[in-house]
């Protein structure tokens, strides 16, 4: 792979998420937008903690067609339907954390809602506690293709923005570039757990 900045960033934002042991054994896939056409992919079923440069497959957005013959990521479909979603959407990071694992399959609705969190204006555009923030929330689904294709459905109809959750597996989200990608994943992750927190505090 020649030099690509964004790529380096990529591959810095995996270690470190597999040092929060957010991607653990080989749960978790991160790509990063090459242009209009093309994304560079995890390839399937490694430790993204470890990834290298070399880690990291060409899928054409369109279509999901990998010109290398390599074998990208199970959720290849997930992260083009992102990119078709959203052009400005430069890349997108999936982590299996236990946060969103437990909150995913304990909220019963077709979204998580967040509000009263200083936090949340960690999320672009975010300029007060007092929004609600609603992370929808899908079923999770072995076939990736339908499992895209109800997302795109979902999309067609209501903003989709900053990331998704899929129930009992874990949390999709993306940004303009990795650094906000990071960021919108560090910050939903800290509201996760806060969330969490408050749930099981209230219960009792
Ligand atoms: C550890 S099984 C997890 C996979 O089924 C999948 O959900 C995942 O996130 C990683 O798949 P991969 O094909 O390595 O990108
Ligand atoms: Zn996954």
């Amino acid at each position: 792979m020649t030099d690509f900045l964004p790529l380096e960033h990529l591959v810095a934002a995996c270690h470190w998420i597999g040092g929060k042991g957010w991607a653990p054994a080989t749960g978790g896939n991160m790509s990063v937008r090459q242009d209009a056409e093309y994304c560079l992919l995890s390839a399937s079923g490694k430790d993204k903690g470890s990834l290298t440069r070399d880690d990291f497959i060409q899928v054409e957005i369109a279509n999901n067609a990998v010109p290398s013959g390599r074998t990208p990521s199970a959720e290849t479909g997930l992260h083009t339907l992102i990119y078709r979603l959203f052009p400005q959407a430069g890349a997108v990071l999936h982590t299996h954390t236990v946060n969103s694992t437990v909150l995913s399959r304990v909220e019963q609705g077709d979204a998580l809602r967040l509000s009263g969190y200083e936090m949340q204006k960690t999320l672009a555009g975010q300029q007060t506690h007092l929004n609600t923030i609603a992370i929808p929330l899908f079923d999770n689904d072995q076939d990736i293709d339908a499992l895209a294709q109800r997302i795109a459905a979902f999309a067609a109809n209501t903003p989709l923005q900053y990331g998704f959750l899929l129930r009992g597996h874990g949390l999709t989200c993306w940004g303009k570039d990795v650094n906000e990608a990071r960021r919108h994943l560090e910050g939903l992750e800290f509201l996760f757990e806060c969330e969490l927190q408050r749930r099981l505090l209230e219960a009792k």
